[in-house]
């Protein structure tokens, strides 16, 4: 197992994420020996996970069933332990594509707070490229490192511990790409175009508060940045459902000679017929933050 390759078969020391139900997950380490408690029963893992495939429906103690799945960074991103606030899949999909990463890409990031992002770019830069993190809060550090090596992703990543508004990332003149997600990013930028190729590259950063965007623009165009866009991402996911709908009446059918026995008999001639639609949403998730993305021009 690891979060940029997938393998068949569950083995000791995997991360696998127990799916219980679409709004209940968890990410069990699987250990030789080891039990985990779910509400539908005790999970074996010698017996009921390894040597398993991922996907597969596991019985548990009580009778109940849970399905095992293989670990995406999507579905860490649902059951991560939070140490921090965390950024969801609607803005780090958007980030992705925004920042152009692909396989290959050197990313800057800060600040690395739980992990939820860099596991995304992690499995979009494998298996060349590589992301230099930077987090100020040390047990923050050390427990995203620990959680990189666990999932098998550590030899593509370099945390740092430090702040990246007075010392920067560590490394000058490599990245593809930035991100920043700290409370006064505008402090950074000039870190950030450090960091960036010569050729240029693409920044972004994520801020909660209009103010915070209105100073990050600021210091974007005094440094230099060109294509300054600051953008929301907000998600209407539609509700797919069944609905029965009349078919119409046009009178009767001149062309034909006879009454259809239905009409005779006073009852209507047309039925009705099942569709699917989609509904919008009426409430939405609000807002998470703005993304301002800018392009650093070749030098
Ligand atoms: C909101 S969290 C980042 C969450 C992360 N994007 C994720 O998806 O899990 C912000 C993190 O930035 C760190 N931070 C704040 N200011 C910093 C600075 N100047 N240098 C380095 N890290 C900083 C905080 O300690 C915190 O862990």
């Amino acid at each position: 197992m690891s979060f940029v390759e997938y393998s068949d078969f569950i083995q000791d020391g995997d991360v696998a994420v127990v799916y219980l139900g679409h709004d209940s997950m968890m990410p069990v380490k699987v250990q030789q020996g080891a039990q985990t408690q779910t509400r539908y029963g005790v999970i074996r893992h010698s017996t009921d996970l390894i040597g398993q495939r991922y996907g597969s429906k596991v019985t548990c103690s009580k009778g109940g069933w849970v399905h095992v799945l293989h670990p995406t960074p999507e579905l860490w991103t649902v059951t991560l332990p939070h140490r921090t606030q965390i950024l969801y899949t609607t803005d780090i999909a958007t980030i992705t594509m925004m920042l152009e990463l692909k396989p290959g890409s050197v990313v800057c990031e800060s600040g690395t707070g739980s992990g939820s992002l860099s596991h995304a770019i992690l499995r979009t830069v494998a298996p060349t490229g590589h992301l230099h993190t930077v987090e100020f809060h040390q047990q923050r550090a050390e427990k995203v490192a620990e959680e990189f090596k666990e999932h098998r992703v550590g030899h593509l990543v370099t945390v740092r511990n430090q702040d990246v508004c007075k010392d920067g990332f560590g490394v000058t003149g490599v990245a593809d790409a930035v991100f920043l997600d700290i409370p006064s990013p505008w402090e950074a930028v000039g870190h950030a175009k450090a960091a960036l190729k010569r050729q240029g590259g693409r920044v972004c950063s994520f801020s909660p508060c209009i103010e915070q965007v209105q100073k990050t623009c600021e210091a974007l165009a005094h440094q230099g940045f060109e294509e300054i866009s600051p953008l929301e991402v907000l998600l209407r996911v539609h509700d797919v459902r069944t609905v029965s709908l009349p078919l119409p009446d046009f009178g009767p059918d001149a062309s034909s000679a006879q009454t259809p026995p239905d009409a005779r008999e006073g009852t209507p001639r047309y039925g009705s017929v099942a569709l699917k639609t989609t509904t919008a949403p009426r409430e939405m998730p609000g807002h998470t933050g703005y993304l301002t993305f800018a392009t650093k021009p070749r030098t």
